[in-house]
């Protein structure tokens, strides 16, 4: 088993009552509100851990509530709810929603980052010399960053962008159902030995509740990496659905892609490979976003109305953003730069299917074993009569 250094089971001694967390939330959308209702009302359970405000910064926009034209923040501090990424999910009223990004930063001891990976980058240059000191941050993100020198997870970039410590949340987790208080489980991957000045039993406590069971490892690379390429596993399966074929098969895509997944880990990280099979944020986060997650759903449309990918972000997700083809996009430019495509067949198909227009049938030949494989006694011709 990989060793898990934290549970709720090591609930963490409260530290002096003047230093007690402040708590912000880098983000409002479907999974980063779902975040806030969890650290809001853990707020308010360990008083004396954390301040119970909790600061969430929401990108601001107005949308049409009631008739008339209303800023979301104001919707929001007025009725708790996110009436836009969470609707009918009552908030607990100590999650207070602000438009500027440098205010909660500035506000903040620990900064939960959970924004759609595209807009990291603009965010962090926001935020850049409003940061506390001693603040550290853990990423709800999933992707990972790719640039001529390589990849990179989101958790080391935001340390590299911020100069602070960053850790990791990430597992089976579909933001409408953790909302619900649906029971599930999480993977926190925190390594307290690289220097951090809020421990894992203290990030476990921000984040455990009774509906929401967290455990935490030291290996940051396989949590964050999981969550990352599961979703271009579930378009696979996506477009195995879009195609109709049966469970088997897209068994079959499944344990294809949880190798890759592993073996990317592996080769460009130094992880635990069996992360991805023993904690949630591997296999059990690959299994619920292929039953139905939102790259799953677009996928599978994909197929079935031949409309881009882009288009029914648009049609079927009410203003959410799709992870899955800009992953497999960044995962692909790293391959060719590195000569592996071959190495990762099923990533590599499906950034074909949805960027160079190669029909989805074709995935059935990544399933098929390689040549090598097949050729062994039982095949052998033999003229013994
Ligand atoms: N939704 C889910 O079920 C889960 C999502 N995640 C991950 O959490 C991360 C955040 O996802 P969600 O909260 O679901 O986001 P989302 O998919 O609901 O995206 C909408 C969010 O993006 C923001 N946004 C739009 N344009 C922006 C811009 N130009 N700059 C900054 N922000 C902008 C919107 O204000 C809104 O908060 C992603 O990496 C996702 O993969 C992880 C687990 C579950
Ligand atoms: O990450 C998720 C569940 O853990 C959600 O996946 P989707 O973005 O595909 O909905």
């Amino acid at each position: 088993m990989s060793t898990t250094i934290a549970t709720s089971h090591n609930f963490p001694p409260a530290p002096p009552r003047n230093k007690r967390l402040s708590i912000g939330i880098i983000g409002s959308g479907n999974w980063g509100t779902a975040i806030a209702k969890i650290c809001g009302e853990n707020a308010r359970a360990h008083g004396n851990h954390f301040r119970s405000k909790v600061r969430m910064w929401v990108f601001e926009e107005e949308i049409e509530y009631k008739g008339e034209k209303r800023k979301l923040t104001e919707i929001f501090n007025e009725t708790h709810e996110n009436v836009k990424y969470l609707p009918g999910i009552p908030c607990p009223s100590n999650i207070l929603a602000i438009p500027d990004v440098r205010e909660v930063t500035r506000k903040s001891d620990v900064l939960v980052f959970v924004v759609p990976h595209q807009f990291v980058d603009r965010v962090c240059e926001q935020m850049k010399g409003f940061v506390r000191p001693n603040a550290v941050a853990i990423s709800c993100i999933k992707g990972v960053a790719v640039n001529k020198q390589g990849v990179k997870l989101y958790s080391e970039y935001i340390t590299e962008r911020l100069g602070i410590y960053c850790g990791v949340l990430s597992g089976a987790n579909v933001a409408n159902e953790v909302a619900r208080e649906d029971f599930c489980e999480t993977t926190i991957g925190y390594n307290p030995d690289l220097g951090t000045s809020v421990s894992a039993e203290m990030m476990v406590a921000l984040f455990d509740r009774p509906y929401f069971s967290v455990a935490a490892v030291k290996d940051v690379a396989g949590v964050a990496l999981g969550g990352a390429l599961k979703n271009i596993v579930s378009m696979a399966v996506g477009f195995a659905d879009g195609l109709e074929w049966g469970g088997n098969t897209k068994s079959a895509i499944m344990r294809r892609g949880l190798l890759e997944m592993q073996k990317f880990a592996t080769m460009f990280f130094d992880s635990d490979p069996r992360t991805m099979v023993e904690q949630s944020c591997g296999i059990a986060d690959l299994v619920t976003s292929c039953l139905g997650g939102r790259n799953n759903r677009c996928a599978e449309a994909f197929v079935k109305t031949g409309k881009s990918l882009q288009q029914l972000e648009k049609e079927l997700l009410g203003g959410q953003v799709l992870q899955g083809a800009a992953t497999a996009a960044d995962v692909h430019e790293l391959l060719t730069s590195r000569d592996l495509v071959k190495e990762f067949p099923l990533f590599t198909t499906v950034y074909r299917i949805a960027y160079e227009g190669m029909k989805p049938e074709g995935m059935i030949q990544v399933l098929q074993p390689p040549v090598e494989e097949s050729e062994n006694e039982f095949t052998t011709e033999t003229n013994d009569d």
